[in-house]
């Protein structure tokens, strides 16, 4: 499934207003200014009027000069301040959204992220919600004071002269079956340019996460023809988006233009006719002129909103993703408290209902203290486990326990304060060495984090580095060697005193200094906390507590190494092969 197949939400506008409510007050101010500067403008033509009935009566025109300079002079003023607050106000919004979302990805379920690109996420918290910003202030400010402002410039139309509002209102109304056709296919080529830019996110993510592997399979043409099929699908979308918005503004244009000649042309007959006088279709014609500017605000409001709203349906997509409750970070487990003790009672699972099962009934018991070695073939569910213990994923049926308790009745943060997890291919994280340790540990002292420098042996590394602890490790940690990452995924998943030691092993080897030194460290580990280790070394194997064998999904024997080799045939030929092959 992929996120846009997500269902249906509400609509755009009750969207946008959620995200504005916030800050209601700022954009009721600026809203208020905007109207008052239209208000000034709309002063303008009476004034006009007034001066010319002074001049065609020989009376002096410096009060209405100065009524008209003292006008323009505050437009201008209302009018920045105006712009300014609005533009503050959709920058808020703008923050709003962005906070929202990126606290809700961090949230998202595993089986989540599974269905979905990172890199479409990505474009979402920062594409999509940049967009957020033109349909605030433009568009619901700019439909709202536009509104008025047009509303008002009518009924002072009204007032001047009624028969030629008539005519001015025929020519907008026919406009505005015009624009009826234009705007959805605003919307659609909006959203389908929205879509392309998340889909070139998604691509360029898969290509920078792994560019050496593009860059040594020669693959760069492939992933540059991807890249820019997806740019030019932004692009074509967005032109016909901004073909459509042109229309659409153009049709106003147009609209005004056909109403001030006609306006010309039935207010000439009228004055002629001595129905009204001149200064009258002057300040009828002032009246056309103004309306120009509240009606392109009002239409450009429309459009705006269109790309606005593929946005919001974007940003609300990501919002309806499965997610984990939140939660507040819990203690980690306090130095000495006691190990935990873990039990799989007949767990069946798949990865999603289309997906065959990957545990199909797997029971097993680890007590407190000690270290348990999964072992299977590949494919067999060993590091599956790892992930049902943390609660990445939930089983089907059957039930998991740590120290008795079922996991569903743990608090999700609690129960991964009592993990540490060392996943197979060790993550590290752009940062410098020390934010790496700290992840999952942030108050460690430094007399703790010396004591797990010296045990996980990066000691001799940090030494060795110009900036010690303060050395920044690179994208993915690629400054870093193989083995040293995996010696900081150890280190810091130490620094959160585990109760319960997750160890899923590099299928790489470390030098056998190195290893040996980690299986003393695994193994010390052990006498204090729980430990399971995903087994690819024979050495990791033959100092375990217990091994549990897994095969297709199925725990088929639980027993030491001693006793495997001679009673469990597919054990003792992994001990011969896999684990010899892999430098056990
Ligand atoms: N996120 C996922 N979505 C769908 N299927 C998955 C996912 N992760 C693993 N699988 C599938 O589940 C099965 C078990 O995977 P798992 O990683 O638990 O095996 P393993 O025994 O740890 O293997 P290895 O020793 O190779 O690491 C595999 O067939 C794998 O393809």
């Amino acid at each position: 499934m992929s996120i846009a197949e997500t269902q249906t939400g509400p609509p755009a506008w009750r969207l946008l207003l959620t995200y504005v409510r916030p800050h209601r007050r700022a954009l009721f101010a600026g809203a208020v200014l905007s109207l008052v500067t239209g208000a000034t403008g709309l002063l303008l033509p009476l004034v006009a009027r007034e001066l010319i009935d002074d001049l065609a009566h020989d009376r002096a025109i410096a009060g209405a000069l100065l009524a008209m300079s003292g006008l323009v002079v505050a437009n201008a003023a209302l009018g920045a301040v105006g712009s300014y607050v609005l533009a503050r106000t959709a920058e808020s919004v703008v923050l709003g959204a962005r906070r929202s979302l990126s606290s809700y990805l961090l949230r998202l379920r595993i089986a989540a992220v599974d269905r979905t690109e990172p890199g479409d996420l990505m474009a979402r918290i920062t594409s999509d919600t940049t967009l957020l910003r033109e349909v605030t202030t433009d568009s619901l400010v700019g439909f709202g004071t536009g509104g008025l402002t047009l509303l008002a410039t009518v009924v002072m139309m009204g007032l001047v002269d009624p028969v030629l509002l008539g005519v001015t209102l025929a020519v907008i109304l026919g406009a505005g079956t015009v624009l009826g056709l234009i705007v959805p296919r605003i919307s659609r080529a909006s959203r389908q340019a929205q879509d392309a830019v998340g889909v070139m996110g998604a691509a360029l993510e898969r290509t920078l996460g792994a560019l050496r592997t593009v860059k040594a399979s020669g693959a760069e043409p492939r992933e540059e023809r991807t890249l820019h099929e997806a740019a030019e699908e932004s692009w074509r979308q967005s032109i016909r988006a901004a073909k459509w918005s042109a229309a659409a503004g153009n049709t106003a244009g147009l609209a005004m233009q056909i109403a001030f000649i006609t306006v010309l042309a039935v207010g000439g007959a009228r004055v002629a006719t001595d129905a009204i006088d001149i200064g009258t279709l002057v300040a009828f014609l002032l009246y056309v002129f103004y309306l120009m500017s509240p009606i392109q605000e009002v239409v450009g409001a429309i459009t705006r909103y269109q790309t606005g709203s593929a946005a919001l349906a974007r940003i609300q997509e990501a919002l309806r993703l499965p997610a984990e409750p939140p939660a507040r970070p819990a203690e980690l487990p306090a130095p000495g408290v006691r190990p935990a003790a873990l039990a799989f009672r007949d767990v069946r699972f798949r990865y999603a209902d289309d997906l065959p099962y990957v545990h199909h009934g797997v029971t097993f018991d680890v007590p407190a203290q000690g270290m348990t070695a999964f072992v299977g073939p590949s494919g067999a569910g060993k590091t599956t486990v790892f992930s049902l213990i943390e609660r990445f994923y939930e089983p089907e049926s059957g039930d998991i326990t740590l120290d008795g308790r079922s996991l569903v009745d743990w608090e999700l943060a609690e129960l991964r304060a009592a993990i540490g997890y060392v996943e197979q291919d060790a993550p590290v994280l752009s940062g410098s060495l020390r934010d790496n340790l700290l992840l999952g540990n942030a108050e460690a002292d430094e007399d703790t984090l010396a004591g797990v420098l010296k045990t996980s042996r990066l000691d001799g590394l940090v030494a060795r580095l110009p900036h010690g602890l303060d050395t920044l490790v690179g994208h993915r940690g690629t400054k870093l060697s193989g083995g040293e990452r995996q010696r900081v995924a150890i280190a810091r998943a130490l620094l959160r005193r585990p109760r319960l030691l997750l160890l899923d092993e590099a299928t790489s080897q470390l030098d056998a200094v190195n290893e040996a030194a980690l299986r003393d460290t695994v193994a010390d580990v052990a006498r204090t906390t729980t430990v399971l280790v995903v087994a690819h070394r024979l050495s990791t194997v033959t100092t375990a507590d217990r091994i549990v064998v897994m095969d297709a999904g199925r725990v088929r024997a639980v027993g030491t190494h001693r006793e495997l080799v001679t009673s469990d045939p597919l054990y003792a030929e992994l001990a011969a092969t896999q684990f010899l092959a892999t430098g056990g």
